[in-house]
């Protein structure tokens, strides 16, 4: 896969990015209601092939299984398909192959919620993220800070503190219009 796109500015997959429980999949269907366009979410579309949970496919599969389906299924996405809202999962841009593809096909954006706000939205979360259980407050903000260089790889940045969805989604689909007609 090589990293030249052909895809027209306007046709491109709007991809969000960011942290567990920032918001990708919340923020993401709502975009996509607001410019009627289809909504893929990478975890929920694994879990309807493999007719399984994320903790359970860990579980049973292994986190390396998990992330080669994620990274081919993403790659596929981004280079074969167009016009599409794309939430991705959490840790699915910590593969280089995922960045890549996701920058030159695909308009990057990142949901971005600062370590205060996100601790207050971890009780909410943690019952199905894999990757929280087991892990103190302090693992889990050395987690948060190692991710940040990885998603400092993006087009746009959406800062979403104080803001609740409808106002992030309008945000995105925004900067969006703009991008449409410079
Ligand atoms: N702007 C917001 N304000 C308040 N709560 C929010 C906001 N966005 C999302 N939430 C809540 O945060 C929780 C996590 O949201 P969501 O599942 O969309 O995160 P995610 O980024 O898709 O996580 P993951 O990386 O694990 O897929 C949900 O309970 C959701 O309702
Ligand atoms: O941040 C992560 O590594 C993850 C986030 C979730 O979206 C799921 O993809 C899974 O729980 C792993
Ligand atoms: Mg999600």
């Amino acid at each position: 896969m090589g990293t030249y796109c052909n895809i027209p500015l306007r046709e491109r997959n709007i991809v969000l990015i960011g942290f567990m429980g920032v918001g990708k999949t919340t923020i993401g269907q709502l975009v996509a209601k607001k410019l009627y366009r289809d909504f893929i979410d990478v975890d929920q579309e694994i879990e309807k092939r493999h007719q399984m949970s994320i903790p359970a496919i860990f579980e049973q599969m292994g986190e390396d299984y998990f992330r080669k389906v994620e990274r081919e299924l993403i790659i596929d996405l981004c280079t074969n398909t167009r016009l599409k809202i794309i939430s991705l999962g959490g840790g699915a841009y910590l593969q280089e192959e995922v960045r890549k593809a996701c920058l030159s096909h695909g308009i990057v954006v990142l949901l971005d919620l600062s370590w205060e706000n996100w601790k207050e939205r971890l009780p909410s979360i943690v019952h199905d993220r894999p990757l929280l259980k087991n892990k103190t407050l302090e693992e889990i903000m050395q987690l948060f800070e190692q991710r940040k260089q990885a998603y400092s790889q993006h087009h746009y940045r959406v800062a979403t503190d104080g803001l609740d969805p409808e106002t992030v989604a309008t945000r995105v689909m925004e900067l969006i219009r703009e991008r449409d007609t410079e």
